[in-house]
């Protein structure tokens, strides 16, 4: 099966054109202030737009209120929700649409590979799990964490499909493929020439090595 690629905090109408006219599987839009990636509902709504039919809107959240998930919910139809904080399961099924839940691989309560796949089992309802490194803002922070962490939940069977991020870039997104094997991949700031500022010739290339990792695989 080929790797999906989902391309995170977008801001830029043109991004999203470049990147679903190269073949990214999602687009992810974050609703969380303190992101340089932050969007307003308002400006969401336009960038909505450039979506098109077949390529997945993911809506990111950390820690938000029920209100605010209604309230893009209601506005902007995104097809998946992305919980990046410490919410709760409870939390996130209430919605009624497909989650992906973030787990920040080595930050608190998930400092080993046993204590991560612990996490990860309270979330069995998840449409995916998500892997990024720990990092104070959450996300977003180009930083990549030691595959290692990731030993238990590669052991469990029946899981979600796994989704990895956390600093992937062009150069390392192809070994993460070869090792890990991954449903999918998530990118911000690799494909990035500022923050929330994409680069075309980046996302371009992003997309290359994963079509090049899958095509090593498949043989
Ligand atoms: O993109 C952000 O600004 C962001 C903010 C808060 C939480 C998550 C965020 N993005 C997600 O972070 C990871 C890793 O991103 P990067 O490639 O290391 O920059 C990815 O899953 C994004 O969806």
């Amino acid at each position: 099966m080929r790797t999906r690629v989902k391309i995170c905090g977008l801001t830029r109408e043109d991004d999203i054109r470049a990147a679903c006219t190269l073949g990214a599987d999602a687009i992810g839009m974050v609703f969380y202030p303190p992101s340089p990636r932050h969007l307003t509902i308002e400006r969401a709504a336009r960038l909505r737009r450039e979506v098109p039919v077949l390529v997945s809107m993911v809506a990111l959240f950390v820690n938000p209120s029920e209100a605010e998930v209604r309230e893009v919910i209601q506005q902007l139809h995104p097809n998946v929700l992305q919980f990046h904080g410490e919410e709760t399961v409870e939390f996130c099924e209430q919605f009624g649409l497909p989650y992906f839940k973030a787990f920040r691989a080595g930050g608190p309560g998930m400092e080993t590979a046993q204590a991560l796949a612990q996490a990860c089992q309270g979330f069995a309802s998840a449409a995916a799990w998500l892997f990024d490194s720990y990092s104070t803002g959450y996300g977003g922070s180009g930083l990549s964490f030691d595959p290692a962490l990731l030993d238990e939940v590669l052991a469990l069977k029946d899981t979600p499909p796994l989704i990895m991020s956390g600093g992937l870039q062009t150069v390392t997104v192809g070994g993460v493929i070869r090792h890990l094997h991954p449903y999918a991949v998530d990118v911000s700031s690799g494909v990035e020439e500022s923050k929330g500022i994409k680069s075309v010739e980046k996302i371009a290339a992003f997309l290359r090595a994963v079509r090049e990792a899958d095509g090593a695989r498949m043989g």
